[in-house]
């Protein structure tokens, strides 16, 4: 089910900025809207537009969409930079059978910047202004969540001033630990028992990879200011994504697809090791055990396959790096492949996503037995975790990353203000995976998120 509004008509204004901002500081700090690495990335600030997506046509609804409401606006961009003009955040569920929804969210004002430029884009909904009847601004108000309607600003032009950015407020942080299980049981041992059973239908032939997750929890204290775990995030993680879309927060090492002016690349990650900064020695031994084990080439080989046979229908000159490489991140080494190719017809970016979801890396091989028994075997719904987080032009290119090494906020409590924290991750299983193994590979990539919000 999928509430599309009768595309609102937008107009977006960008204009560039003298000065490149500090774009965590100018984030909203109880529901941040934030998608940055290094000295790229955009906040947004306020909404304008909110389109929830679920179940299994989710990808196909959104990307269906955003193609109206992008052709419906009107878009004055003398920036003509990726993620200038018209640009939505997004944030989709890992399964066809989620309860969470998928978001596409316009803010009201997005500041960006790309190394050394930067603009500001604003949006205002232009229906309501007289421009279109008020039987078909009712109409949308009724489809549209309650709160998406925002005043008008009062310039037609955008101000070409960054807002101020809120004071720095509270952190006290939050533990997470072992989330309980429905029925109070052990979670460590459920997953264990997944990862045996999963290894067990690999015997038999059921399919030959499955990625098992698990979940921590916490309960992060009313007033809590996000831009806290963000910035650690962003600091640490500079390999990484840090986004944070409608209380999904983490920082992912994993380029599901960027697609600008034709070009397409895609980073494909399977096979990991914990690592040890402490002792270089030892380091090194983990990243040459991880590039010479079978076993974890093996697991790689599938998720850089399922990614090639998805992408080749939609581009062309597809080429990938020679041999998976050793990506060094604060907490673990992964085997990497990086992919490049010229898009072939003119596919928008969530449809690539739509393609291409989910991999090898997050579900398995064959995707659908892995699929149908990810759902048997972990006991949870993933919710956004594994699907894919990003942003979308009005021309269609984006960015998207696989939402991993992340973490789902709930909503504030109507009294205390306090939210709850959930952090999934897993590992892919393959025949001859080590079960105690697989929990400690769980234990190095929830690092990220335990630590970013730690008191
Ligand atoms: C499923 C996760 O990671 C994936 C990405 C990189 C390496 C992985 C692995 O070695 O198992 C996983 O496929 C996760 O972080 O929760």
């Amino acid at each position: 089910m999928t509430s599309t509004p009768p595309a609102p008509r937008l107009r977006a204004t960008t204009r560039p900025l003298e000065q490149a901002p500090d774009l965590l500081a100018l984030a909203d700090p109880s529901a941040p809207l934030i998608w940055t690495r290094g000295d790229r990335g955009c906040v947004g600030i306020g909404e304008v537009l909110r389109l929830t997506f679920t179940g299994p046509r989710r990808f196909s609804d959104a990307a269906e969409a955003w193609r109206r409401i992008a052709a419906a606006a009107t878009v004055d961009d003398p920036v003509g930079m990726p993620g200038s003009g018209l640009v939505a955040l997004g944030s989709f569920a890992f399964a066809d059978g989620s309860a969470a929804e998928s978001v596409l969210i316009v803010p009201r004002v997005l500041v960006a910047r790309h190394r050394g430029r930067a603009w500001i884009t604003e949006v205002v909904e232009t229906s309501g202004s007289g421009e279109v009847g008020a039987a078909d601004e009712a109409a949308e108000r009724a489809v549209l969540p309650g709160d998406v309607r925002v005043p008008t600003l009062a310039a037609e032009t955008a101000r070409s001033a960054v807002p101020a950015a809120a004071e720095p407020g509270e952190w006290q942080g939050a533990a997470l630990r072992d989330r309980e299980l429905d029925g109070g049981g052990d979670s460590v041992a459920a997953y264990l028992a997944g990862v045996r059973e999963a290894g067990e239908r690999i015997e038999r032939g059921a399919f030959e990879k499955i990625v098992i997750a698990r979940q921590l929890d916490g309960r992060l204290p009313g007033g809590s200011d996000l831009r806290v775990p963000l910035t650690r995030l962003a600091e640490h993680y500079l390999d990484c994504w840090t986004f944070a879309v409608d209380g999904l927060i983490g920082a992912s090492p994993e380029t599901l697809i960027r697609s600008t002016n034709g070009a397409v690349s895609a980073r494909v990650l399977a096979g990991t090791r914990g690592r040890h900064p402490e002792d270089a020695t030892r380091d090194a031994r983990a990243r040459d055990e991880l590039l010479t084990s079978a076993k974890e080439q093996h697991e790689h080989a599938f998720a850089v396959q399922s990614v090639v046979t998805a992408l080749s229908p939609h581009v062309r000159e597809l080429r990938t790096s020679d041999e998976p490489f050793p990506l060094r991140l604060p907490n673990v080494w992964h085997l990497a492949t990086d992919l490049g190719a010229a898009l072939g017809e003119r596919s928008s970016s969530i449809e690539l996503v739509g393609a291409l979801h989910p991999t090898a890396a997050v579900a398995g091989t064959p995707t659908a037995a892995a699929v149908a028994a990810i759902a048997e075997l972990e006991p949870f719904d993933r919710g956004r975790y594994s699907g894919a987080v990003g942003w979308i032009d009005a021309d269609g290119d984006g960015e998207w990353v696989i939402a991993l090494r992340c973490a789902q906020l709930g909503e504030p409590d109507a009294e205390t203000g306090a939210r709850s924290i959930v952090a999934s991750a897993g590992g892919g299983i393959v025949a001859g995976s080590d079960p105690t193994h697989e929990l400690g590979e769980t234990v190095s990539k929830f690092r990220p998120i335990t630590e970013a919000f730690a008191a």
